[in-house]
């Protein structure tokens, strides 16, 4: 049996990878032959429009042991707290809101029945914006599978491993990696240690790309050779499974008479990856002033307009601190963007308390904030060394659309309600 530590990857962000399971799998030198070798079924699987420019277009081609269409109708099911943008069963206000970890659920819960909507923004139905869940699951999924129709999937797991078991292979990843699932590849999540809570981005927009580099050159920040793939791998069991969609919003089900994790071999540009964090090359000051977080973007997911974000993925990953005659934290600002910020693990420099690894922060547009009050006392005071900041790893969804938060999150007992008092402390300086 392979063990987690061994599974294999491919290497490289948006490649045309290529992988068979069994010798031979993979047609050669064409897509769809009259036969595919040792009689499996061709399917193409199309993430972007056939016509999208070549540099965008993702598609993968997949040989499997039944093609996709073998499986019964959808029945709708109810989904408790799971929630599409644009949330409207609550007014979004401007307020600074705080939560912290939610709790693991006491009854037997898997990664379906475990994600809770957080927030939303934009409208899936026209491929814009994204949501903001979190999964708390105690249950391996064992006899079903998900796919979810509506966005791609990035999973930023906060405590405790989970294997992703998808169509295209095995994908082991532990708290500090993260995991991107396309719009519409099936999956099964188990959980390696028991229990797993982690942060989700529902991207309803252009799938995530690596941003430009700029000036800064052919390296640094993500580099694409850290991206990896999974490796074909297939199940052919015949038995009684189910099929989970989230398809406009609303949970289905169908039976499947087989594990739809059957294909053998594939070739394409579109399939889950996973990205270790800690091998993100981090960019920043050796002079003053503390730069845009942008420096920070391990992916982005691009609106129409050109450097507008749909949603940007930011890390603020442990670092040396340098700057000189600079106040270091983030400054105090207002932003256009909207701000939805997790904690995997350690304390983020503007938030030394309160700001809780599995808890959440959303700073929506134009709503002021920046390092509680205490922080700016000391940040302003501190002695100007090189710092190491250590053992942190605190991240950002930052979108264009605001993000309304679901009813659960603004009444759920996990939010702060006196989080706005953090900034209460501030003192007039002010000494003309
Ligand atoms: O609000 C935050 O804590 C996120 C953030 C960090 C930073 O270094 C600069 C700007 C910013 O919005
Ligand atoms: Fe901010």
């Amino acid at each position: 049996m392979t063990t987690f530590s061994e599974l294999q990857y491919l290497h490289g962000f948006g490649n045309e990878h290529e992988t068979e399971a069994l010798t031979g799998a993979l047609p050669q030198g064409q897509f769809n032959p009259q036969q595919a070798p040792m009689g499996l079924y061709a399917e193409q699987f199309s993430t972007t429009a056939f016509t999208a420019p070549r540099h965008q277009n993702r598609r993968t081609w997949m040989y499997r042991i039944r093609p996709s269409a073998a499986q019964g109708d959808f029945q709708p099911i109810t989904s408790d707290l799971l929630r599409s943008g644009p949330i409207t069963e609550v007014p979004a206000p401007p307020n600074l809101m705080r939560w912290d970890a939610l709790a693991f659920p006491e009854k037997e819960t898997d990664f379906i029945d475990g994600l809770i909507t957080m927030a939303a923004n934009g409208n899936l139905q026209v491929q814009t914006g994204s949501a903001v869940h979190m999964y708390l699951a105690n249950q391996d999924m064992t006899d079903r599978f998900f796919y979810n129709a509506d966005g791609e999937l990035m999973l930023v797991p906060q405590q405790g491993a989970i294997l992703a078991k998808t169509e295209l292979g095995n994908l082991h990843v532990s708290p500090g990696e993260i995991l991107v699932i396309p719009r519409g590849i099936k999956f099964q999540i188990q959980l390696p240690e028991g229990k797993a809570r982690g942060y989700i981005c529902e991207n309803y927009g252009a799938p995530f790309i690596l941003p430009e580099r700029g000036p800064v050159g052919a390296n640094g920040y993500a580099n694409d050779r850290d991206f990896h793939y999974p490796v074909a791998c297939f199940e052919d069991i015949d038995g009684e499974f189910e099929l989970v969609a989230k398809f406009g919003g609303n949970l289905f089900r169908c039976k499947l008479d087989h594990s739809p994790l059957d294909v053998v071999a594939w070739v394409g540009t579109s399939a889950p990856y996973k990205y270790d964090l800690s091998r993100f090359n981090v960019i920043n000051t050796v002079s003053f002033d503390h730069p845009d977080p942008s420096i920070f973007t391990v992916l982005t997911s691009q609106s129409d307009t050109p450097g507008v974000a749909n949603i940007d993925f930011v890390i603020f990953p442990p670092r040396w601190m340098v700057a000189e005659n600079t106040f270091r934290p983030p400054w105090y600002h207002r932003n256009v963007m909207s701000e939805f910020m997790g904690l995997i693990h350690g304390v983020y420099d503007a938030k030394e308390k309160g700001f809780v690894p599995g808890g959440a922060s959303l700073h929506n547009c134009m709503s002021p904030h920046g390092p509680e009050a205490e922080v700016f006392e000391k940040a302003s005071a501190a002695e100007l060394e090189p710092v190491r900041y250590k053992d942190t790893m605190a991240f950002m969804f930052e979108s264009r659309f605001v993000f309304a938060p679901t009813r659960f999150a603004l009444e759920s007992n996990a939010r702060q309600t006196d989080y706005i008092d953090c900034w209460k402390g501030l003192k007039k300086h002010f000494n003309r």
